[in-house]
């Protein structure tokens, strides 16, 4: 271990990183930038380290604004890889008087919720077909109806879920009309703030707000990519008083759902991009990894409005996605519920101790929170419970994290078999053949030593895990 550990500390020192680990903390920074506080990335030894999320966690902690305001600390979960724009996935980020909108992305408020049902598997399995039918119509084809009143839409944008129901309890259309709304009212407490952040409906799209009737074709739809609606089963539980308290018993089936703003947070995250590159300072050079923060009070604020606003719109989304399943449990099963455990985001600013705690790919973890992290469609997928843990800036991973990209899975000549990609007896359920590959489990890391990692570390601890059935993928 010592020797290869030692040469890939060179290996990251030939590539401008300055890199120490401890057996469980790496601990990073640009070479010759003494003053850049820390980022440290929790990494068990079995997990594959790569370079260039490294490289872009060091150049987070980096940032720096001409007109103030600072990087306090930067944090990665085990789950971290490099991402697209420039900004690794599984990224803390708290800062005081300054906010990066990179370092959350275009998937603004991208989440997990999840239900579970009183329901057998043996008798959800007899009628699989029936169920998948259904829900492919409503998730892909448009079969369903989720038409709002512009009224509640600009509720929804402005007050987030609470301010929907209002609305919708007067005027209910659409999906909400067949919806039990006092259940509705009584779960939105349990969502991570409510389902509630303070928006304005200008920073939507004005198809959102426009008088009348609003039909969105976006809302109530997976989104491509990982993203995912998916049946378990709930295979064991660890923490039997605290799983009781949340409603989880084993052998339950349980509805877990990763899917975010849609249309609405590229509307907000393409905008903001723009309007950040225009507001760094005339003459003052751009940050070598091109990920800008905003220093200005003003921006600063129409920001996280903007933010807020295209969060309120996850929030209904993974919503709905849910009460088209559970209108479609009721319609084959007869009176089964499906009661909300939680719903957590992973891409969101939220104030932190005087600064703001940028999340980008993590899990919030305070203390007694649920947790829920993924594993794939082929592995475990485990509900947690957060121990507030400050020095992974209350976060924990929000899966198991990418080992290998999209491409690298689908490119030819790449071992395809159905054992190889770890597909054997998965249920994938997509309308494109290629999303098998794309995102097979042998794409995800293993979730154990993930898992595990964290609990050593003080941040989780388990309380369920969740094994799968069957995968929607868009
Ligand atoms: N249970 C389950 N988990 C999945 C599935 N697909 C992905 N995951 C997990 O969900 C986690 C979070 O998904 P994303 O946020 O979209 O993935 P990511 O790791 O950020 O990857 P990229 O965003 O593609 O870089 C992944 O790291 C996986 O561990 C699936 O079909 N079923
Ligand atoms: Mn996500
Ligand atoms: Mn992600």
């Amino acid at each position: 271990m010592q020797p290869k550990l030692n040469r890939l500390l060179r290996a990251l020192a030939r590539e401008g990183l300055e890199v120490t680990y401890d057996g469980r903390l790496y601990s990073v920074r640009l070479l010759g930038d003494a003053n850049a506080p820390p980022a440290e990335v929790l990494l068990p030894p079995d997990l594959p380290v790569e370079g260039k999320a490294f490289q872009q966690l060091a150049h987070l902690a980096a940032l720096k604004h001409p007109g103030g305001g600072e990087v306090l600390r930067v944090r990665a979960t085990p789950d971290f890889h490099p991402g697209d724009s420039g900004v690794a996935i599984g990224s803390v980020l708290h800062t005081r008087g300054l906010v990066v909108p990179g370092a959350v992305g275009t998937d603004i408020n991208c989440g997990m919720r999840l239900h579970v049902a009183d329901l057998s598997v043996e008798d959800f399995l007899s009628r699989r077909d029936d169920f998948v039918e259904r829900m492919k119509g409503h998730y892909f084809f448009g079969t369903r109806d989720v038409a709002m009143s512009s009224r509640a839409s600009t509720a929804l944008l402005r007050d987030g879920l609470p301010g929907w129901l209002l609305e919708t309890l007067d005027t209910p259309l659409g999906c909400a009309r067949g919806a039990d709304l006092a259940q509705l009212d009584a779960e939105v407490d349990r969502v991570h703030l409510g389902g509630a952040l303070h928006g304005n409906p200008s920073w939507a799209p004005d198809a959102l707000t426009r008088e009348g009737v609003v039909r969105d074709a976006g809302l109530a739809t997976i989104g491509g990519g990982n993203h995912f609606v998916e049946v378990q089963r709930v295979e064991a539980v660890e923490d039997r008083a605290r799983a009781w308290a949340w409603g989880v018993r084993e052998g339950q089936l349980a509805f877990m759902i990763h899917s975010g703003s849609r249309d609405v947070g590229k509307h907000v995250g393409v905008a903001w991009r723009e309007r950040t590159r225009k507001a760094w300072p005339q003459g003052a050079p751009f940050p070598e990894s091109g990920i800008l923060p905003l220093a200005d009070e003003a921006l600063v604020a129409g920001y996280l409005e903007a933010e807020a606003t295209a969060a309120n719109y996850a929030f209904l989304n993974r919503l709905l996605l849910a009460e088209l399943l559970r209108q479609t449990l009721r319609e084959l099963f007869g009176d089964v519920e499906a009661p909300l455990v939680y719903d957590v985001p992973h891409n969101l600013t939220l104030p932190y101790e005087g600064g703001w705690l940028a999340r980008k790919g993590a899990c919030p973890a305070g203390d007694g929170q649920p947790v829920i992290i993924p594993g794939s469609m082929g592995a475990t997928s485990f509900l947690m419970v957060g121990c507030g843990d400050a020095r992974s800036l209350e976060s924990a991973s929000h899966g198991a994290g990418r080992a290998r990209s999209r491409f690298s899975m689908s490119r030819g000549g790449a071992d395809h078999s159905e054992a190889a990609l770890g597909l054997s007896g998965v249920d994938c359920i997509s309308l494109r053949a290629e999303r098998r590959v794309e995102e097979a489990p042998a794409a995800y890391k293993p979730i154990r030593p993930v898992v595990d990692s964290q609990v050593e570390a003080g941040i989780v601890r388990e309380v369920a895990r969740l094994a799968p059935l069957l995968t929607f993928k868009a």
